[in-house]
């Protein structure tokens, strides 16, 4: 079984590691500092442990068995050997350039890239390393473990070889995907994040509370959740970088983000990963 490269430790890398360490794979899980590191494996053990608790009809997971095939680290270097890397950093273009760059020397040449991103483009993050072929989009759903569908993104040089090899990849773990070609936001975030910006700015002009807007998206069009439920859910920070990057690259004032998200983020009110956002999880 191959050995995964999982770069980033928060909300989707946990999750990506999660999905691969409790099929059998050896995962190696990076991030920048031990503390995130030692909360990555508190916020594993937690869900495995949840996973188990919810999914009564399955064989139940041990979280110490699962934990144990996951390397946590600070080294890159240790990820020269591996065939994939799933990157899950946050949704910045100066941190993601700063990693494609330096696994690009770090990293075998029939590696494969998958960028973990809600918007930006794959083209231009393939641009930065000498196998623009091996790069793709896989744009995976939250929570990881038990989402079945992952948005695969064609950059503008990814090969159907690439496309397959990532098709069975993620068979293993029981993931189907959908390829779909390369603009900002794809065919998900282009979409989702207007409705959560609007549903933002809904609230933002007292003309419903949050719960007004989730319930009215949940009970009259039998979505399973609401847009803001639903950006807690991704956390308001990464909606907010979405919003940035489809705003610079669309040039279309459709995607401004709304001042109450922005002014979310900066008190601090990130959505479920900080126990409040529209709603509180304590
Ligand atoms: N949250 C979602 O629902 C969701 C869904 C699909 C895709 N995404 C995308 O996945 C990516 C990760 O999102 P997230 O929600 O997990 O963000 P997050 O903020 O929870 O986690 C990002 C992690 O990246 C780490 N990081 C930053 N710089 C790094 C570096 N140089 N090397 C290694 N690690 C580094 C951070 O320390 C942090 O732990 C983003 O691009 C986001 O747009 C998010």
């Amino acid at each position: 079984m191959d050995t995964i490269g999982v770069i980033g430790a928060g909300v989707m890398g946990c999750g990506v590691a999660q999905s691969f360490a409790q099929l059998g794979y050896s995962v190696i899980l990076i991030d920048i500092s031990e503390s995130i590191l030692d909360k990555a494996k508190e916020e594993i053990y937690k869900n495995v442990r949840l996973q188990g608790f919810f999914n009564k009809s399955e064989n139940l997971l041990d979280p110490e068995v699962v934990l144990s095939k996951i390397h946590f680290s600070t080294d890159y270097k240790l990820l020269e050997n591996v065939n994939f890397i799933i990157e899950n950093v946050t949704e910045k273009w100066e941190i993601k350039e700063e990693v494609y760059k330096k696994i690009d020397s770090i990293c075998k040449d029939n590696c494969i890239f998958l960028v973990n991103t809600s918007c930006i483009s794959i083209t231009k993050v393939a641009a930065l390393t000498k196998r623009p072929s091996q790069v793709l989009g896989a744009h995976f759903m939250n929570p990881v473990p038990i989402k079945s569908t992952v948005e695969v993104i064609r950059g503008y040089h990814t090969s159907n070889s690439t496309i397959d090899a990532i098709r069975d990849l993620l068979k293993t773990i029981g993931k189907e995907i959908i390829v779909v070609n390369d603009y900002p936001g794809f065919v998900s975030n282009r979409i989702s994040h207007l409705f959560m910006n609007e549903a933002a700015f809904v609230v933002q002009d007292q003309v419903s509370s949050a719960e007004e807007v989730d319930n009215i998206f949940k009970k009259c069009y039998s979505h399973k959740m609401g847009p803001l439920e639903t950006a807690d859910l991704i956390g308001l920070d990464t909606v907010v970088h979405s919003l940035d990057v489809l705003y610079q690259t669309y040039q279309d004032s459709k995607f401004r983000c709304c001042p109450l998200l922005r002014k979310m983020v900066e008190a601090g009110l990130l959505g479920r990963k900080s126990g409040k956002g529209f709603y509180s999880y304590q």
